[in-house]
């Protein structure tokens, strides 16, 4: 089934003419990686050296997004102010470009989106729906609203379901875990070493947040970036990663945690926070956590 993205002057949802407009910028930023790998000699507010790529993909989508009736604010991981329009409803938070250091080697990489119904930063509770594109080798989206998950292969303008209602599979199969292992706690490592010796799971590892969630949610299992010895909130950051991710695999029936809550539980203090993330299958998320405590 093809999705007919709605037309932006005439659609009244400003969540879905949101989307929309992520669905079609994705095929156009793919297309624009091309020549945009190299670094661009500056950071964003996290500390990180940007590519070419995150900046031209930021500033596309919020000249896109800010246009949008509906549209409150913009904000994302790659400027350090949140862009307030004249609008009142809805307040994206968006993720450009996701593993953008994976561009070197040519690997997958992500588009990262939030919509909440709150001003910005905002608890995961006030998210009305967040997804993310995948650039594979074809390009995906996962858009999660009202506690479903839908799956689309998104070709120049046109979006395909490939599968509704999407669930985490029942037997965890994959697992990744980001950081250096030398930073890990005690506690965590310990867990690692439970899941690896379970001969059924197997590790699936790209250095992109949304390339390993997304093998977690076609097969099962966990992906987590935990608390580090040298940067106790790990490094995703809430608003714009931790969120959106931990929304859409708990619309999928999974479950995410900070350690010791939920991920949407979690009151934001400033747009830029990081937080430590686990995502997955709910009896493996369970078990961190009693790992954990
Ligand atoms: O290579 P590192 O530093 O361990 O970090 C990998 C993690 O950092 C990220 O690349 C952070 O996202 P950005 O690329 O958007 O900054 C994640 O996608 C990934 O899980
Ligand atoms: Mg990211
Ligand atoms: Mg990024």
């Amino acid at each position: 089934m093809t999705v007919a993205d709605p037309d932006p002057r005439t659609e009244d949802d400003p969540v879905e003419v949101v989307v929309a407009t992520i669905a079609r910028s994705a095929v156009e930023i793919r297309q624009g990686l091309v020549g945009r790998r190299s670094d661009a000699d500056q950071e964003n507010p996290s500390g990180e050296t940007q590519v070419e790529a995150d900046v031209w993909a930021d500033e596309l989508l919020a000249d896109r997004l800010t246009s949008i009736d509906g549209v409150a604010q913009y904000a994302s991981e790659e400027r350090s102010e949140i862009i307030d329009c004249e609008d009142e409803a809805y307040c994206v938070a968006v993720d450009p470009l996701d593993g953008s250091s994976n561009l070197k080697s040519n690997n997958t990489m992500g588009t990262v989106f939030g919509i909440y119904d709150e001003p910005l930063p905002a608890p995961g509770s006030a998210l009305v729906a967040a997804g993310f594109v995948l650039y594979g080798p074809i390009t995906t989206m996962a858009y999660a609203r009202d506690g479903t998950v839908t799956k689309y292969e998104l070709t120049g303008g046109e979006r395909s379901v490939v599968e509704e209602d999407v669930t985490l599979p029942d037997d965890p199969l994959v697992y990744g875990f980001g950081g250096r292992v030398p930073h890990w706690s005690d506690d965590f490592r310990e867990y690692v070493r439970e899941i690896e010796s379970n001969p059924d799971h197997k590790l699936r590892y790209g250095g992109a947040m949304i390339g390993d969630v997304n093998q977690v949610l076609t097969y099962g299992g966990i992906f987590a970036y935990p608390a580090l010895e040298d940067s106790p909130r790990g490094k995703l950051r809430l608003q714009f990663e931790g969120n959106p991710i931990a929304y859409v695999i708990e619309s999928a029936g999974g479950r995410s945690s900070d350690g010791t809550q939920s991920i949407l539980e979690i009151d934001p203090e400033i747009v830029h926070e990081r937080v430590p993330l686990h995502v997955g299958n709910t009896d493996l998320i369970e078990r961190l956590e009693s790992a954990l405590a």
